[in-house]
Protein backbone atom coordinates (compact mmCIF):
# COMPACT_ATOMS: atom_id res chain seq x y z
CA UNK A 1 0.00 0.00 0.00
CA UNK A 2 0.89 3.60 -0.63
CA UNK A 3 0.31 6.13 1.88
CA UNK A 4 0.64 10.14 0.91
CA UNK A 5 0.26 12.37 3.23
CA UNK A 6 -0.36 16.35 2.45
CA UNK A 7 1.05 18.28 5.43
CA UNK A 8 2.29 21.81 6.27
CA UNK A 9 4.38 20.13 9.47
CA UNK A 10 5.42 16.98 8.28
CA UNK A 11 8.40 16.35 10.62
CA UNK A 12 5.37 15.72 13.06
CA UNK A 13 5.07 12.31 11.45
CA UNK A 14 9.50 11.29 11.79
CA UNK A 15 8.65 9.58 15.15
CA UNK A 16 5.58 7.67 14.26
CA UNK A 17 6.37 6.63 10.93
CA UNK A 18 9.63 5.13 11.88
CA UNK A 19 8.26 3.38 15.35
CA UNK A 20 6.68 0.40 16.45
CA UNK A 21 4.35 -1.54 13.88
CA UNK A 22 4.37 1.57 11.07
CA UNK A 23 8.30 1.51 10.71
CA UNK A 24 8.46 -2.11 10.36
CA UNK A 25 5.81 -2.65 8.03
CA UNK A 26 7.57 0.59 6.32
CA UNK A 27 10.65 -1.81 6.36
CA UNK A 28 9.34 -4.80 5.75
CA UNK A 29 8.21 -3.12 2.24
CA UNK A 30 4.02 -4.26 3.02
CA UNK A 31 3.38 0.24 3.31
CA UNK A 32 5.15 3.14 1.82
CA UNK A 33 4.78 5.98 4.03
CA UNK A 34 5.27 9.44 2.35
CA UNK A 35 4.66 13.04 3.42
CA UNK A 36 4.50 16.23 1.54
CA UNK A 37 4.34 19.88 2.38
CA UNK A 38 1.83 21.17 0.31
CA UNK A 39 3.46 24.78 0.91
CA UNK A 40 6.08 23.08 -1.97
CA UNK A 41 3.24 23.50 -4.50
CA UNK A 42 2.12 27.34 -2.81
CA UNK A 43 2.09 29.23 -6.73
CA UNK A 44 3.19 32.68 -5.11
CA UNK A 45 6.59 34.14 -4.59
CA UNK A 46 5.66 34.03 -0.59
CA UNK A 47 4.88 30.43 -0.36
CA UNK A 48 1.66 31.40 1.47
CA UNK A 49 -0.66 28.37 1.79
CA UNK A 50 -3.93 30.30 3.30
CA UNK A 51 -5.68 33.62 3.14
CA UNK A 52 -8.32 35.95 5.10
CA UNK A 53 -12.25 34.38 4.47
CA UNK A 54 -14.30 36.21 2.27
CA UNK A 55 -17.11 37.58 4.25
CA UNK A 56 -15.06 38.56 7.04
CA UNK A 57 -14.21 36.82 10.54
CA UNK A 58 -11.51 35.46 12.71
CA UNK A 59 -8.43 32.80 11.28
CA UNK A 60 -7.22 31.98 8.05
CA UNK A 61 -8.48 29.24 5.28
CA UNK A 62 -6.17 27.09 3.52
CA UNK A 63 -6.25 28.32 -0.25
CA UNK A 64 -7.38 25.37 -3.29
CA UNK A 65 -4.27 25.81 -5.32
CA UNK A 66 -1.72 24.17 -3.30
CA UNK A 67 -3.68 21.33 -2.16
CA UNK A 68 -5.02 20.46 -5.80
CA UNK A 69 -1.91 21.01 -7.61
CA UNK A 70 -0.17 18.44 -5.01
CA UNK A 71 -2.62 16.06 -4.71
CA UNK A 72 -2.94 16.09 -8.90
CA UNK A 73 0.66 15.60 -9.37
CA UNK A 74 0.77 12.55 -6.69
CA UNK A 75 -1.81 10.74 -8.08
CA UNK A 76 -0.76 11.55 -11.83
CA UNK A 77 -1.12 8.56 -14.43
CA UNK A 78 -3.24 6.24 -11.99
CA UNK A 79 -6.13 4.49 -13.91
CA UNK A 80 -8.03 3.98 -10.56
CA UNK A 81 -8.29 7.63 -8.56
CA UNK A 82 -7.33 7.03 -5.07
CA UNK A 83 -9.41 7.70 -1.96
CA UNK A 84 -8.48 11.40 -0.84
CA UNK A 85 -8.89 11.88 2.61
CA UNK A 86 -9.46 14.89 4.47
CA UNK A 87 -9.00 15.02 8.21
CA UNK A 88 -12.04 16.77 9.62
CA UNK A 89 -14.17 17.31 12.75
CA UNK A 90 -17.46 17.64 10.82
CA UNK A 91 -16.29 14.54 8.88
CA UNK A 92 -17.86 10.56 9.13
CA UNK A 93 -16.96 9.38 12.54
CA UNK A 94 -13.99 6.88 12.50
CA UNK A 95 -14.55 3.31 13.23
CA UNK A 96 -12.86 -0.10 13.15
CA UNK A 97 -15.23 -0.51 9.84
CA UNK A 98 -13.59 2.00 8.18
CA UNK A 99 -9.97 1.32 8.74
CA UNK A 100 -10.82 -2.39 7.56
CA UNK A 101 -12.78 -0.66 4.40
CA UNK A 102 -9.47 1.96 3.61
CA UNK A 103 -6.91 -1.15 4.38
CA UNK A 104 -8.17 -2.92 1.09
CA UNK A 105 -7.33 0.22 -1.20
CA UNK A 106 -3.51 0.24 -2.76
CA UNK A 107 -3.28 4.18 -2.54
CA UNK A 108 -4.62 6.91 0.02
CA UNK A 109 -3.85 10.79 0.29
CA UNK A 110 -4.68 11.97 3.37
CA UNK A 111 -5.08 16.19 3.24
CA UNK A 112 -4.22 17.60 6.99
CA UNK A 113 -5.76 20.57 7.35
CA UNK A 114 -4.56 23.72 9.92
CA UNK A 115 -5.92 27.24 10.88
CA UNK A 116 -9.71 27.60 10.53
CA UNK A 117 -10.03 25.15 8.01
CA UNK A 118 -10.12 25.18 4.24
CA UNK A 119 -11.95 26.37 1.00
CA UNK A 120 -14.75 24.30 1.18
CA UNK A 121 -14.21 23.69 -2.80
CA UNK A 122 -11.81 21.52 -1.76
CA UNK A 123 -14.35 19.45 0.28
CA UNK A 124 -16.61 19.59 -3.09
CA UNK A 125 -14.01 18.57 -5.71
CA UNK A 126 -11.24 16.75 -4.29
CA UNK A 127 -12.37 15.18 -1.04
CA UNK A 128 -13.47 11.29 -1.49
CA UNK A 129 -13.92 10.62 2.15
CA UNK A 130 -13.77 13.08 5.40
CA UNK A 131 -12.74 11.20 8.86
CA UNK A 132 -13.36 12.99 12.22
CA UNK A 133 -11.68 11.06 15.32
CA UNK A 134 -14.26 12.19 18.04
CA UNK A 135 -16.06 15.02 18.82
CA UNK A 136 -13.45 17.44 19.72
CA UNK A 137 -11.66 20.49 17.57
CA UNK A 138 -7.19 19.91 17.50
CA UNK A 139 -5.19 22.10 15.93
CA UNK A 140 -4.49 20.31 12.94
CA UNK A 141 -5.35 17.34 10.84
CA UNK A 142 -1.70 15.31 11.87
CA UNK A 143 -2.88 13.87 14.61
CA UNK A 144 -5.71 12.51 13.31
CA UNK A 145 -4.11 11.27 10.20
CA UNK A 146 -1.71 8.76 12.62
CA UNK A 147 -4.13 7.63 14.17
CA UNK A 148 -6.18 6.65 10.84
CA UNK A 149 -2.84 5.19 8.88
CA UNK A 150 -2.02 3.31 12.20
CA UNK A 151 -5.38 1.34 12.25
CA UNK A 152 -5.06 0.81 8.62
CA UNK A 153 -1.27 -0.06 8.28
CA UNK A 154 -2.04 -3.06 11.11
CA UNK A 155 -5.07 -4.30 8.96
CA UNK A 156 -2.46 -5.25 6.09
CA UNK A 157 -1.28 -8.72 6.04
CA UNK A 158 1.99 -9.68 7.32
CA UNK A 159 2.30 -6.66 9.23
CA UNK A 160 1.19 -7.88 12.59
CA UNK A 161 2.86 -10.83 13.98
CA UNK A 162 1.62 -14.18 15.42
CA UNK A 163 2.57 -12.55 18.78
CA UNK A 164 -0.21 -9.83 18.05
CA UNK A 165 -3.77 -10.52 16.28
CA UNK A 166 -5.96 -7.77 15.18
CA UNK A 167 -8.75 -10.48 14.40
CA UNK A 168 -9.50 -10.55 18.07
CA UNK A 169 -9.28 -6.79 19.01
CA UNK A 170 -12.46 -4.91 20.23
CA UNK A 171 -14.76 -3.54 17.01
CA UNK A 172 -13.01 -6.37 14.86
CA UNK A 173 -15.84 -8.66 15.75
CA UNK A 174 -18.09 -6.58 16.66
CA UNK A 175 -17.98 -6.75 20.00
CA UNK A 176 -15.99 -5.51 22.90
CA UNK A 177 -12.54 -8.15 23.26
CA UNK A 178 -12.39 -10.81 26.56
CA UNK A 179 -9.86 -9.70 29.56
CA UNK A 180 -6.11 -11.14 29.07
CA UNK A 181 -3.95 -12.44 31.74
CA UNK A 182 -0.16 -13.64 31.49
CA UNK A 183 2.15 -14.83 34.23
CA UNK A 184 2.59 -14.70 37.28
CA UNK A 185 -0.69 -16.59 37.87
CA UNK A 186 -1.47 -15.35 41.03
CA UNK A 187 0.10 -12.13 42.02
CA UNK A 188 -0.69 -10.70 45.38
CA UNK A 189 -3.32 -12.87 46.20
CA UNK A 190 -5.34 -11.78 43.01
CA UNK A 191 -5.36 -15.52 40.88
CA UNK A 192 -5.61 -16.12 37.19
CA UNK A 193 -9.37 -17.39 36.49
CA UNK A 194 -8.57 -21.20 36.22
CA UNK A 195 -10.28 -21.79 33.06
CA UNK A 196 -7.52 -20.44 31.21
CA UNK A 197 -4.30 -22.72 33.21
CA UNK A 198 -6.80 -25.88 32.39
CA UNK A 199 -5.12 -25.99 28.92
CA UNK A 200 -8.96 -26.94 27.85
CA UNK A 201 -9.15 -24.85 24.34
CA UNK A 202 -13.01 -25.47 24.05
CA UNK A 203 -13.75 -24.08 27.14
CA UNK A 204 -11.49 -21.11 27.47
CA UNK A 205 -12.90 -19.92 24.21
CA UNK A 206 -16.55 -20.20 25.38
CA UNK A 207 -14.83 -18.28 28.49
CA UNK A 208 -13.67 -15.85 26.27
CA UNK A 209 -16.82 -15.13 24.07
CA UNK A 210 -18.80 -14.89 27.19
CA UNK A 211 -16.45 -12.68 28.65
CA UNK A 212 -16.30 -10.49 25.45
CA UNK A 213 -20.66 -10.29 25.59
CA UNK A 214 -20.73 -9.02 28.95
CA UNK A 215 -17.91 -6.50 28.66
CA UNK A 216 -20.01 -5.16 25.90
CA UNK A 217 -22.92 -5.77 27.49
CA UNK A 218 -21.58 -3.51 30.57
CA UNK A 219 -19.73 -0.83 28.67
CA UNK A 220 -21.02 -0.56 24.95
CA UNK A 221 -24.56 -2.08 24.37
CA UNK A 222 -24.98 -0.67 22.11
CA UNK A 223 -22.64 -2.58 19.86
CA UNK A 224 -24.79 -5.75 20.71
CA UNK A 225 -27.65 -4.60 18.17
CA UNK A 226 -25.46 -5.01 14.72
CA UNK A 227 -23.32 -7.31 16.59
CA UNK A 228 -23.13 -10.95 15.02
CA UNK A 229 -25.01 -13.13 17.80
CA UNK A 230 -26.23 -16.55 17.77
CA UNK A 231 -30.39 -16.53 18.56
CA UNK A 232 -28.68 -18.48 22.10
CA UNK A 233 -26.82 -15.53 22.49
CA UNK A 234 -29.25 -12.98 22.47
CA UNK A 235 -31.39 -15.14 25.11
CA UNK A 236 -28.44 -15.04 27.63
CA UNK A 237 -27.71 -11.64 27.33
CA UNK A 238 -31.73 -10.83 27.49
CA UNK A 239 -31.76 -13.27 30.77
CA UNK A 240 -28.39 -11.67 31.93
CA UNK A 241 -30.04 -8.07 31.80
CA UNK A 242 -32.91 -8.63 33.20
CA UNK A 243 -31.14 -10.15 36.14
CA UNK A 244 -29.02 -6.93 36.35
CA UNK A 245 -32.28 -4.95 36.18
CA UNK A 246 -34.39 -7.09 38.35
C1 LIG B 1 -8.72 24.02 14.31
S1 LIG B 1 -9.32 22.79 13.25
C2 LIG B 1 -10.61 23.61 12.35
C3 LIG B 1 -11.97 23.38 12.91
C4 LIG B 1 -13.06 24.04 12.10
N1 LIG B 1 -13.01 25.47 12.27
C5 LIG B 1 -14.43 23.52 12.54
O1 LIG B 1 -15.00 24.11 13.45
O2 LIG B 1 -14.91 22.51 12.01
C6 LIG B 1 -8.06 22.64 12.07
C7 LIG B 1 -7.91 21.30 11.38
O3 LIG B 1 -7.62 20.29 12.34
C8 LIG B 1 -8.12 19.04 11.89
N2 LIG B 1 -8.99 18.49 12.95
C9 LIG B 1 -9.32 19.09 14.10
N3 LIG B 1 -10.12 18.31 14.86
C10 LIG B 1 -10.28 17.16 14.18
C11 LIG B 1 -11.00 15.95 14.45
N4 LIG B 1 -11.71 15.79 15.56
N5 LIG B 1 -10.94 14.96 13.53
C12 LIG B 1 -10.25 15.12 12.38
N6 LIG B 1 -9.54 16.26 12.09
C13 LIG B 1 -9.56 17.26 12.96
C14 LIG B 1 -8.84 19.29 10.57
O4 LIG B 1 -7.95 18.98 9.52
C15 LIG B 1 -9.12 20.78 10.64
O5 LIG B 1 -9.24 21.36 9.36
Amino acid sequence: MRIDVLTLFPDMFDGVFGSSILGKAREKGIVSLRTVNFRDYANNKHNTVDDYPFGGGGGMVLKPEPIFAAVEELTAGEDARPRVVLMCPQGEPFTQRKAEELSKESHLVFVCGHYEGYDERIREHLITDEISIGDYVLTGGELPAMVVIDSVVRLLPGVLGNEQSAVTDSFSTGLLEYPHYTRPATFRDWTVPDVLLSGHHEKIASWRREQSLLRTLERRPELLETADLTPKEREWLERRRACEEG
